[in-house]
């Protein structure tokens, strides 16, 4: 079974959709507002898809790009303006930051409660403590292919492999929140394919290009692809030897076509949210 990213992505922004037009009705038009320093590619391609998704969904984006060169101290002033700015809803720094910008202190100046991508220390803790807060957008997207999937948790052996702060460990916690027995491995982890032979669950968050090979997962097993990586021929691929997992696993995630796309439908999600609790 394929878990079809873009489909699920679709039916979520459908849901999205309805809920702008219940807020709109009480003259709330929900904004995002995305801040990008410098030109990460990866960030650009991320970029395009949320301005797409939110003119779909009648969420009002706008967008700063500032230029590699900005200093820490005009970032952190357009944070302020932008915490103190009504009419914006969410707010989403695009990370990785050039060098030499300071990401933690930029991430704790943003206003938790405009915090769309759930990273702010508040929002981090509200998670880990099983509190409501906005979530992180992809491991909060792989949950919902998971459901989608068919695939509840409960007592599985879930391997999650990378622990980024932004993927990897909300990733971990939420696995755990529904009752799997969560193992994190990383690039210290001593023996990897050993590690993914037991698991029920993969979700793999490295940024390394088929790294985990088709042959390690357990028949049976589903798999999540969260890795966006680019080929030598500039075609994208993910973490998992997909071809060869996908004769093994029960339900395998694509890429592209996999989580990319509902992290976008999550972030709306999270947008809208955040727009009705400050209505
Ligand atoms: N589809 C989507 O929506 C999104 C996709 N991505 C993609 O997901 C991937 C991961 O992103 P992100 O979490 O930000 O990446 P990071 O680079 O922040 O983290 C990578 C993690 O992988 C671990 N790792 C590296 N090498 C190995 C190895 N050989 N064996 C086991 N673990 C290893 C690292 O371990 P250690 O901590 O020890 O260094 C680290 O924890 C990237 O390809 C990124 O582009 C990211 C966000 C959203
Ligand atoms: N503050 C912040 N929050 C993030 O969530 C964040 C970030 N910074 N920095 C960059 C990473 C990466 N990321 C992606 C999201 C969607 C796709 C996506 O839509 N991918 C499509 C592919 C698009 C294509 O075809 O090129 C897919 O997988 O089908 C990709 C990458 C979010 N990130
Ligand atoms: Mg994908």
């Amino acid at each position: 079974m394929i878990i079809d990213g873009k489909q699920v992505a679709a039916q979520v922004r459908a849901e999205v959709a309805a809920a702008v037009k219940e807020l709109e009705a009480r003259g709330r038009t929900p904004g995002l507002t995305v801040v990008r320093v410098g030109d990460d590619p990866a960030s650009a391609v991320y970029v395009r898809g949320k301005r797409k998704a939110c003119e779909e969904v009648g969420i009002r984006s706008v967008e700063h790009h500032l230029p590699a060169t900005t200093s820490q101290a005009e970032l952190l002033a357009l944070v302020r303006q932008l915490n103190a700015d009504p009419s914006v809803d969410g707010i989403l720094v695009q990370l990785p930051l050039p060098k030499g910008l300071d990401e933690s202190e930029i991430l704790d100046a943003i206003d938790p409660g405009k915090d769309v991508d759930g990273f702010h220390p508040l929002n981090v803790g509200a998670l880990c403590l099983g509190k409501p807060a906005p979530r992180p957008c992809t491991p909060h997207g792989v949950m919902r292919l998971l459901a989608e999937a068919g695939c509840d948790p409960k007592g599985k052996r879930a391997l999650v492999i990378g622990r980024s702060h932004i993927v990897g460990k909300p990733m971990a916690l939420m696995l755990l929140e529904k009752h799997a027995t969560v193992t994190i491995a990383h690039s210290r982890t001593a023996d990897l394919a050993a590690e993914v032979a037991r698991a029920d669950i993969v979700v793999a968050a490295i940024g390394k290009a088929e790294m985990i090979r088709g042959e390690w997962v357990k028949p049976g097993a589903v798999v999540i692809d969260v890795g966006m990586n680019r080929k030598p021929d500039g075609k994208l691929c993910g973490d998992v030897e997909y071809a060869a997992a996908a004769e093994r696993a029960a339900a395998i995630t694509p890429v592209p076509g996999g989580v990319g796309p509902m992290t976008i439908a999550m972030l709306l999600v999270n947008t809208v949210e955040l727009a009705r609790t400050r209505t």
